[in-house]
């Protein structure tokens, strides 16, 4: 291992790739050291002197620790773009969030941020709709859009599925959502199930006047079942598809995304699975690199976490998500790990909040959000004490209540559906 990597005074380059860690070196390893070993071991180098490394190879790829802080345990690392095939996510992981989180020389290591420059950023499409295509979908743009997830998360027949489906859009949901582990199960088979609830989907149009949009999940065993699946919903004019993109794997996002190109397909980001990595503020990868390479790869909407909900995710964390998701340009933020990032000519994504949520929630979403966000609820609506349809319009009638200013108890008072929400959630 070369002993070359950290220079302070070193500026990085404008096409440089360059990361944020948070970084504990184990016991009796020095910090210097520890550092010097992620920026060999993911760049060019290995544990020992190389003689298959030339003094020349090495000055061309070496990375740069240009900035350490030991008190806060904070590295920053400047990679130089030859490093990287810089269309390829897979590949750009495998390099700063690979072996690295394995050195026995780190007691823990988190990948807190990635700065794209702008050569990497042009080898991605970005979201094809992203926020504002998004809001043309549905034809809104005044308020926060209103999803659910059909309930129980498996187990009905494509029949009730649609059925479940039907009654929540008419009762004032734009979306209906597959849970996370919903795909191709033998009692509601993929094929049969996005058939129905398009179906169910148009009927409630014709009934309420409103666009309603449904996000069938196409996580699948292959790349190739995945697109056919994607096919199948754009050969019968579904406008979403909804994949679960950790689970799924980025090599997948990135081949629905070249697909979608030539669909008229908005796609979804579900990121269960991603808290093995994102929920231990001291080792993994933090959910905002994973955001940012999810819009980077091109997906219109993306789970960002509620902070009042049932998941993981505090007010700082969640806030910046939505920032990530949503900016043009982020701002630096070296308390909360954020390095600047102008995204050019890649779209905005649409922050879903979603989990544990329920009607009485919205006005508190409402003023952390504002209106760019979509308000997701599974037992929100599904648990409502009169069903399905009345917890769809009890959530309307919060948004209703939160943007008029109005509080929920007044608004309640003469709309029965919300009155019955805060009743039972109080
Ligand atoms: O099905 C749900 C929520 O159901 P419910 O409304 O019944 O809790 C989603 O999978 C979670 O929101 C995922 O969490 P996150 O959005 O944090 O990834
Ligand atoms: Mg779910």
């Amino acid at each position: 291992m070369r002993e070359d990597y950290i220079e302070t005074e070193y500026k990085p380059k404008p096409d440089e790739l360059v990361c944020e860690y948070y970084m504990e070196p184990a016991d009796g390893v020095s910090f210097e050291k520890a550092c010097n070993h992620m920026a060999g071991e993911s760049s060019i180098d290995t544990w020992s002197d190389i003689s298959t490394l030339s003094p020349e190879k090495a000055q061309e790829l070496k990375p740069h620790v240009f900035s350490i802080d030991k008190e806060r345990g904070v590295v920053k690392v400047a990679y130089k773009q030859d490093l990287f095939e810089i269309d390829s996510v897979p590949q750009i992981l495998s390099a700063i969030a690979g072996n690295i989180m394995s050195m026995k020389l780190v007691k823990n290591l988190r990948l807190e941020d990635i700065a794209f420059p702008k050569d990497v950023l042009n080898s991605f499409r970005g979201p094809k709709y992203g926020l504002n295509g998004v809001r043309d979908l549905f034809g809104v743009y005044d308020r926060p859009l209103v999803g659910t997830i059909v309930k129980p998360k498996v187990g009905l027949s494509s029949e009730k599925h649609a059925d479940v489906a039907y009654k929540s859009f008419v009762g004032g949901c734009d979306i209906v959502k597959d849970d996370e582990n919903l795909t191709n199960q033998k009692f509601n088979a993929f094929d049969k199930r996005v058939k129905i609830t398009l179906d169910a989907k148009e009927k409630a149009e014709k009934e309420t006047g409103e666009r309603k949009m449904y996000l069938c999940n196409i996580t699948a065993p292959t790349c190739e079942e995945m697109l056919r699946r994607a096919e199948v919903i754009n050969d019968l004019g579904g406008k979403y598809v909804m994949i679960d993109i950790i689970t799924a794997g980025w090599s997948a996002l990135q081949s629905l995304r070249e697909a979608t190109e030539d669909m008229d397909i908005a796609i979804h980001a579900h990121r269960c699975m991603h808290s093995v990595m994102t929920r231990n503020p001291r080792h993994g990868v933090n959910m905002v690199a994973l955001a940012k390479l999810t819009r980077l790869i091109g997906h219109d909407q993306l789970h960002i976490g509620t902070v009042v909900g049932k998941m993981h995710g505090d007010k700082d964390e969640v806030l910046s998500l939505r920032d990530e998701c949503a900016l043009d340009y982020m701002p630096a933020n070296d308390q909360l790990h954020i390095l600047e990032q102008d995204w050019g000519n890649i779209k905005p994504m649409m922050p879903v909040a979603s989990g544990g949520l329920e009607p009485g929630m919205i006005p508190d979403l409402y003023n952390m959000f504002g209106k760019d966000v979509i308000m997701q609820f599974g037992a929100g609506i599904h648990a409502h004490p009169m069903g399905t349809e009345a917890g769809a319009t009890a959530c309307r009638q919060s948004v209703e209540a939160a943007l008029e200013n109005i509080t929920l108890e007044e608004y309640a008072s003469n709309h029965k559906e919300l009155q019955s929400a805060l009743e039972k959630w109080g």
